[in-house]
């Protein structure tokens, strides 16, 4: 790793209160976005290592010390754990001591107990073996996920679990979608190519799509601004072409109606768009900060939508009676499916969470099936893996409209490890054999109603 701007001992202090509110209930994002922006990046990077490893940080902690040390000492020390735990650790373990023992030192309340803070350290360096060892039996440490989540994960995907959970752990590669309106995939590659950024195509099922050889920041590809390209994951760039595939105005209408009822911050959107540019697309977010994101992106791509603040569970609300040929419902649920994106939700979600997202989404589906003309379609998706979020909400969804026909979608897309890890699993039936699969978790399920 580089050289930081900021001192180690710094970044230690920030990231350790970074962990301290995740661990009060605060989404590492929104945390982040108090932070002046230079310590941003190095912040948000060796946050993200930690809360990967911090099941096991934890649990090497209670090794260390039964008693929880008060809060903001008990944050940082496992901070270094978990930063020692990783593969590979960003820095020594005689270099992570010492730093955390320097944060500790330079901050008031947290001076009295750096001498503490530094025996566990060293002993850990000291015992590293053992003590992995010895925590190793504990599920949490060695998944570093909650019970909960674990036990979910063995139940809904028996198979697979293990797979799941290791992905989990590996840091999400950087998919993007090309424009096609502005130029062909190839063209762009070896824009990519020129500006030093090693880059390769997706598979069949994802004309569009590019993967990143490393994540690069927006400002550095080649014509983001102009909209030359957008970041999305592979599997989200399957909801666009999966819903639109074959589909035509209804009675011979100028244009496509569509509705796209959870739409921030407009991915989805803007592929609708760049796939049938003439289509007349309502996009709705139920946050009416969030809609200022579509709005921004759609400005970007150069592309025009009706972007609404509604609650697409009350149509009364918003709809102006007529009905749309297709409507995409992508709806909030646990984001189980992005872990490795997002390493604090595992830790900020709670069961309980999964009953009242379940019903969110069942509502959803509910209010909005009555808005589809017949022989249009509806396409509901989630970045879940849990099957109650996915797999359960669509049978439940049929058996509950008898005018729904289940037409042929990816259901659970279960991403497979990168090279070196364990053998690959499911990953949408139509990717490349021979390509490592790098799509995040997802379900996909598309209804059509039966003519009445
Ligand atoms: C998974 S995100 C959507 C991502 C988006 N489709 C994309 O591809 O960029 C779910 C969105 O649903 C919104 N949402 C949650 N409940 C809603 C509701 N009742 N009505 C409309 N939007 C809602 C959230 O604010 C969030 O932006």
């Amino acid at each position: 790793m580089n050289e930081p701007k900021t001192p180690l001992w710094q970044q230690l202090q920030a990231t350790a209160a970074a962990l301290q509110a995740v661990r009060q209930g605060q989404s590492l994002t929104a945390w982040l976005a108090a932070l002046p922006a230079a310590q941003r990046p190095g912040v948000q990077a060796l946050a993200s290592q930690a809360l990967r490893q911090w099941g096991r940080a934890q649990a090497l902690r209670q090794q260390l010390a039964r008693r929880a040390p008060p809060p903001p000492l008990d944050a940082l020390l496992c901070c270094a754990l978990a930063l020692a735990c990783c593969e590979p650790p960003p820095y020594s373990d005689f270099t992570l001591a010492d730093q955390a023992v320097e944060a500790a030192r330079r901050q008031r309340g947290l001076r009295a107990q750096a001498g503490f803070l530094n025996a566990c350290l060293r002993r850990f360096g000291r015992e590293r073996a053992a003590l992995l060892a010895a925590v190793q039996a504990d599920p949490v440490a060695r998944w570093n996920h909650p019970l909960w989540w674990v036990q979910r994960l063995q139940r809904d995907h028996p198979a697979h679990w293990q797979a799941l959970l290791e992905q989990a752990q590996e840091m999400p590669p950087m998919a993007l979608r090309v424009n096609l309106r502005q130029g062909s995939r190839e063209a762009y590659l070896q824009q990519l190519a020129q500006a030093q950024l090693a880059a390769r195509a997706l598979g069949p099922a994802h004309p569009a799509g590019i993967v990143l050889a490393r994540p690069a920041p927006v400002q550095a590809l080649p014509g983001f601004a102009q909209g030359r390209v957008s970041v999305q994951d592979g599997a989200a760039q399957r909801a666009a072409p999966l819903l639109l595939q074959g589909l035509a105005p209804a009675g011979g209408a100028p244009a496509l109606r569509v509705l796209d009822a959870c739409a921030a911050p407009g991915g989805k959107t803007a592929h609708l768009l760049e796939l049938r540019p003439g289509a007349e697309v309502l996009a709705l977010d139920v946050d009416a900060a969030r809609c200022a994101r579509i709005r921004g992106n759609l400005a970007r791509l150069g592309l025009a939508a009706e972007v609404r603040a509604a609650d697409a569970a009350r149509p009364a609300q918003w709809w102006d009676g007529r009905p749309f040929d297709a409507i995409l419902l992508d709806a909030p649920c646990s984001a189980s499916g992005i872990s490795r994106r997002h390493p604090d939700a595992r830790w900020l979600r709670r069961e309980s969470d999964l009953a009242a997202l379940a019903a969110t989404q069942r509502r959803l589906l509910a209010a909005l099936w009555p808005l589809l003309r017949p022989g249009g379609r509806l396409l509901y998706a989630t970045c879940s893996v849990f099957r109650a979020e996915g797999q359960e909400q669509a049978d439940h969804f049929r058996a509950a409209h008898p005018d729904a026909l289940a037409l042929p979608a990816p259901g659970h897309l279960l991403p497979a490890l990168a090279p070196g890890g364990n053998p690959a699993e499911k990953c949408g039936e139509d990717t490349d054999a021979h390509e490592p699969c790098t799509e995040d978790g997802f379900f996909y399920a598309l209804f059509e109603k039966s003519a009445a």
